[in-house]
């Protein structure tokens, strides 16, 4: 029998050891409860379906699957068993997104992540805060300011094109087949870097800067995906209290490390950039390029419209792994579809042509480019079908009640038109799923097919920032650089459409590529993922 003072101190310490298993485990399995709903068995108590997702092969296979199954909303498990809500219902996600304001903010698992990768970038920030830095970032991304970026989105296209001619004429044939997937996100990088940071990252040249190997060590050496531990680490953090939380976060998992340098090296390399710009006279009231944005914000005297030195320093972080991946995939598969598609290519070409015909050596302008159709109908279409960040995650800030406009059957067969969720509720947007809604897009939704786009029949939603798609998301927390992404795709695509043929290599190389969901879609061959990114095309110089 132990002594009865390490009895009473084995009891006091207990107290906390159960209320922390409480709020991390227990809590969130007993509130929020979804059974009524139907959706796919459980695979496994501790890691869920949400790591079920994580592990396909093709990522949109599963909720495809299930959603054939179960309807626009249905039921799936994250970590420890917890129910998690999947919509792709327009009007549930329209209230989510729209309705309810900051009621649905980023699941706090998720948050404490990426605060590790883009800090207090607006990426991570919440309600007031979040407005401020939306705020005060807006004049960057007007249809007026981004225009200006078209002259350097079609420099960056021109250099990519010469690197590609340079690889191409060195082989005998004057063809090749490149991996675009390695050269397209070092042309965005370079664009990147120099659009909002005045900052020369080098990338098509080959050079290496701090902050690229900075970006590229997050993925090198790391495995594909976070060991288990790591995952169910990240998802215990989540509901404890913010005192122990905080205790945690001083724990970051090796993947979170990987996030940390790297945002340690944006600021390191961001503080004197920011500081030099900052005494230079040049920061002109009416400059609106997201450096003198920032500048002028961090010496505002307006509480309600300042950033501190770390808000400004974290959006480098931030709109450096937000703006330059996302675009390099989407045109990834973009050509990876014209590849498949020579029909479609050949037309999209003939427009590229008689574009050419009218502007003589003259490059198109931004209204040239709205002006071409089928060009545009092309980039809908692979944003549609290939939305580069398949799901977002969000989680109920209150108990709450979601409306639905498609009603689906319940567990006991009655039918359900409007969701109860609790606090805490895991909410899983399902952007893939609404891309592809036959109610929406027509029965043949999960074929790339741009024609869609030109059919005046088409019907129409109103979710989203751009041609009814949720690829940018929607709302308060919607893609601010959706138009910066469009007038880039726009220069690569016709640029690139341009000057080279896209076929599928000989070897049957494009059949092994697999979208595998890692944080955005990527594609990779089948059994080769240490291979990295992997988008085999044949290339031809078009005479
Ligand atoms: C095809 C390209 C792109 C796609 C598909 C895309 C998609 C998205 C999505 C789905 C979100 C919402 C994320 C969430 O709520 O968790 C988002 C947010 C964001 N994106 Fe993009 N994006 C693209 C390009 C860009 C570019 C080029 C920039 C910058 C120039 C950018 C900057 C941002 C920022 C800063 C946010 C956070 C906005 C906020 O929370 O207020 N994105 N993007």
């Amino acid at each position: 029998m132990l002594p009865f003072l390490t009895q009473v101190v084995l009891a006091l310490s207990l107290i906390p050891t159960v209320y922390i298993l409480y709020c991390g485990l227990f809590y969130r399995y007993k509130r929020r409860s979804l059974k009524y709903l139907r959706g796919p068995p459980r695979t496994s108590f501790l890691l869920g379906t949400e790591y079920d997702l994580l592990l396909q092969t093709d990522a949109f296979h599963l909720e495809s699957k299930w959603f054939k199954e179960y309807g626009t909303v249905f039921r799936a498990n994250t970590y420890f068993s917890e129910d998690m809500l999947m919509i792709s219902d327009p009007r549930a996600l329209q209230y989510v997104l729209h309705t309810s304001g900051y009621r649905f903010p980023k699941a706090r698992d998720v948050k404490q992540a990426t605060r590790f990768l883009s800090g207090c970038g607006i990426a991570n920030v919440d309600g007031e805060v979040h407005n401020r830095q939306r705020k005060a970032l807006n004049p960057a991304f007007s249809v007026k300011q981004l225009r200006q970026f078209l002259e350097l989105f079609q420099r960056s296209t021109s250099s990519l094109v010469a690197k590609w001619k340079q690889e191409l004429h060195a082989s005998l044939e004057g063809s090749s087949i490149i991996n675009v997937s390695t050269w397209l996100p070092k042309a965005t990088l370079d664009v990147m870097g120099e659009s909002a940071f005045d900052y020369k990252f080098g990338a098509l040249d080959g050079e290496e800067t701090e902050l690229g190997t900075a970006f590229d060590n997050i993925f090198v050496g790391s495995r594909l995906y976070p060991p288990k531990v790591e995952l169910l680490y990240r998802s215990f953090r989540r509901d404890l209290p913010a005192l122990v939380s905080n205790i945690l976060l001083r724990f970051p998992t090796k993947q979170e490390r990987k996030f940390l340098a790297f945002l340690n090296a944006s600021k390191k390399v961001g503080k004197p950039m920011f500081e030099k710009r900052s005494k230079e006279k040049a920061i002109e009231q009416d400059s609106k390029d997201i450096l003198s944005i920032l500048i002028r914000a961090n010496q505002q005297e307006d509480i309600k419209k300042s950033m501190n030195e770390d808000e400004v320093l974290s959006q480098i972080a931030t709109f450096i792994t937000a703006g330059h991946e996302t675009t390099a995939s989407t045109t990834a598969w973009m050509l990876y579809s014209l590849a498949r598609n020579p029909k479609q290519q050949s037309r999209l070409y003939q427009e590229i042509r008689e574009m050419r015909e009218r502007l003589g050596p003259n490059a198109p302008t931004a209204q040239d480019l709205d002006s071409m159709p089928f060009l545009n109908a092309v980039i809908k279409e692979t944003l549609r079908r290939y939305p580069i960040i398949p799901n977002l995650i969000r989680e109920a800030q209150s108990d709450d009640i979601i409306p639905l406009q498609f009603p689906v059957t319940s567990v006991s067969g009655d039918a359900v038109s409007q969701i109860p969720v609790s606090k805490g509720q895991r909410v899983i947007i399902n952007i893939s799923m609404y891309n592809m809604l036959p109610q929406v897009w027509g029965d043949d939704a999960e074929e790339w097919n741009p024609d869609r786009f030109l059919e005046p029949s088409m019907k129409t939603t109103t979710l989203g920032v751009y041609a009814n798609l949720l690829t940018f998301s929607a709302g308060i927390r919607a893609c601010i650089g959706w138009r910066f992404a469009v007038i880039q795709l726009q220069a690569l695509t016709f640029g690139l459409l341009e000057n080279f043929e896209f076929s599928p290599p000989p070897s049957g190389e494009l059949d092994e590529i697999q979208a595998i969901p890692f944080g955005l879609i990527m594609p990779m061959k089948k059994n080769k993922w240490e291979e990295g990114k992997q988008m085999p095309l044949f290339i031809q110089t078009r005479k």
